[in-house]
């Protein structure tokens, strides 16, 4: 049995005592078995040391992107070395927002994630249409090519340590949740995918996620499609809600 993800993408968003808020208020009070459910929060880079030090054992962090190379002269990158460095297992590459607004290409997620996985970081690679895509009839041959750019530079075994986050753009802060029935559909189709490109442990063991507008209203319904394995959570992330979205996954077997 898959565990669940349930991941909490904070954006660029927080001061430092919002952040410590957050920590101290929700996240270090929330309660759910470790094997039933697995939670990572993503802080801004910056409050990243403060959280590793003040949240509790069981949550897990990330950082929202890295770099596509190694250290050296590339101002304001953070690489893949230095993450590592710091003890951080996660990281978020490809969201709709990285791409959209830093002009990251399939290419370039492509080769974020081999690099990230080549310093055993843990990732979660996100996929997903946008609205005139979706309407054109298009979703699947672009969560392909995006998923066939990923895979052009990963092991078989590298699949292992990646979470598939299905993130439908026009779902993304829009209060417009895919229906269940639309979440499963796609997410079948990734595990589809999963089985004929990587390989059955693939399709097995991938954790595929869903994001956009996830709150604690429609996560208990999400979560009862038979491929949806978790969450990763935007504006709720910020917000008691959050609790009562872990908790959805919790309870659900
Ligand atoms: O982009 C998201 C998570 O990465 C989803 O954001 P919202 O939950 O705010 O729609």
């Amino acid at each position: 049995m898959r565990r669940y993800f349930v991941g909490g993408n904070w954006k660029c968003n927080n001061t430092i005592a919002q952040t410590q808020s957050l920590i101290n208020t929700v996240i270090n009070k929330l309660v759910f078995d470790i094997n039933k459910v697995e939670v990572v929060v993503a802080p801004i880079s910056l409050h990243v040391p403060w959280v590793q030090a003040n949240i509790q054992k069981n949550v897990q962090v990330s950082i929202q992107n890295s770099s596509s190379t190694k250290m050296g002269a590339y101002t304001g990158e953070i690489s893949v070395e230095q993450v590592k460095d710091l003890g951080i297992p996660w990281v978020i590459l490809g969201h709709s927002e990285r791409r959209q607004y830093n002009g990251e290409t399939n290419e370039i997620v492509g080769k974020k994630t081999r690099i990230a996985l080549d310093y055993q970081l843990n990732v979660i690679a996100c996929v997903g249409e946008k609205q005139a895509e979706r309407e054109s009839g298009q979703t699947t041959q672009v969560i392909q090519a995006q998923l066939e750019s990923i895979k052009k530079e990963l092991t078989i075994e590298q699949w292992a340590k990646v979470v598939v986050a299905y993130e439908p753009v026009w779902a993304i802060g829009t209060g417009q949740t895919a229906s269940p029935e639309q979440a499963q559909e796609v997410h079948a189709f990734i595990r589809a995918w999963l089985k004929s490109q990587i390989g059955t442990q693939a399709e097995q063991a991938t954790r595929i996620i869903y994001g956009g507008s996830v709150t604690e209203k429609n996560a208990a319904d999400l979560i009862k499609q038979p491929d949806v394995d978790g969450f990763l959570v935007g504006g709720a992330a910020l917000k008691p809600a959050f609790a009562d979205i872990v908790a959805a996954a919790n309870n659900s077997r």
